[in-house]
């Protein structure tokens, strides 16, 4: 049987000493697509920053990746997040290179040398985003669901064996938040795992997966909602 991508148990999770969450329980397996919903506050982004190791997990037991989260060393994080793909609300892309090289950079600063083989992997990642064409612009010169498009295919450069998407679609209009998310769903189909925080119900109605809610400290999976399209 095949182990989980991601397992906490009984985790405490503390910003600046405050529990923000307590007694989390929950995994993923291979290949699932869940969501963290919960409103603005209540502890979505420190979960998933306990699973890049952005947080340091000092209470209960937890694992992804294959990683050991309450003895994760600070000089393991960097191997801890080539097998996560991680994609933010803002795109964090840099805006003094090309969208081509900051793609080059990411693949260059986790160990890619080869130039080759990392031409052939850009030009993969960006056909996978239907942006092949847009490599040579810069990112202040392609539109905001463009923008989260190369963020998503960076993401994947390392074929991850988690995305992390920390509200995806929070800074994108209602029909280009819906075309991020036919991405992610593809992207969902080829095999990929996805966590997916957001607070846009409207999103989980049109595509339901299993859904984890974070509220008033806790966080419990709440019944599939109804397709509503
Ligand atoms: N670096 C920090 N230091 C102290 N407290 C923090 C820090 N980051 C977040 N918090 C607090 O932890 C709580 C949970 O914040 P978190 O960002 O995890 O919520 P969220 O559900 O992701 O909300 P949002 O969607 O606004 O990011 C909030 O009360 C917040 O003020």
């Amino acid at each position: 049987m095949s182990q989980p991508v991601l397992q906490l148990k009984d985790t405490n999770i503390f910003q600046d000493n405050i529990l923000i969450l307590k007694n989390v329980d929950f995994e993923i397996m291979p290949g699932e697509f869940f969501y963290l919903i919960g409103k603005t506050g209540s502890g979505k982004s420190s979960l998933l920053k306990i699973l890049y190791g952005d947080l340091p997990l000092t209470s209960g037991l937890g694992e992804v990746v294959d990683f050991d989260l309450p003895s994760l060393k600070e000089k393991q994080i960097p191997f801890l997040r080539r097998k996560i793909g991680i994609v933010f609300q803002y795109f964090k892309l840099l805006n003094d290179r090309s969208i081509h090289d900051n793609l080059l950079f990411v693949l260059k600063a986790t160990g890619w040398k080869d130039k080759t083989l990392m031409d052939t992997k850009i030009n993969e990642v960006l056909g996978k985003v239907g942006l092949q064409e847009k490599g040579y612009k810069m990112p202040y010169q392609i539109s905001g669901g463009e923008q989260q498009r190369i963020a998503i295919a960076r993401a994947m450069l390392n074929d991850p064996e988690l995305i992390i998407a920390d509200e995806p679609t929070g800074n994108l209009d209602p029909k280009t938040s819906m075309e991020v998310m036919e991405l992610l769903n593809e992207i969902h189909k080829s095999g990929k795992t996805i966590l997916m925080a957001t607070h846009d119900y409207s999103l989980i109605l049109k595509y339901p997966q299993r859904t984890f809610k974070v509220e008033n400290g806790e966080v419990f999976e709440v019944a599939h909602q109804q397709q509503n399209s």
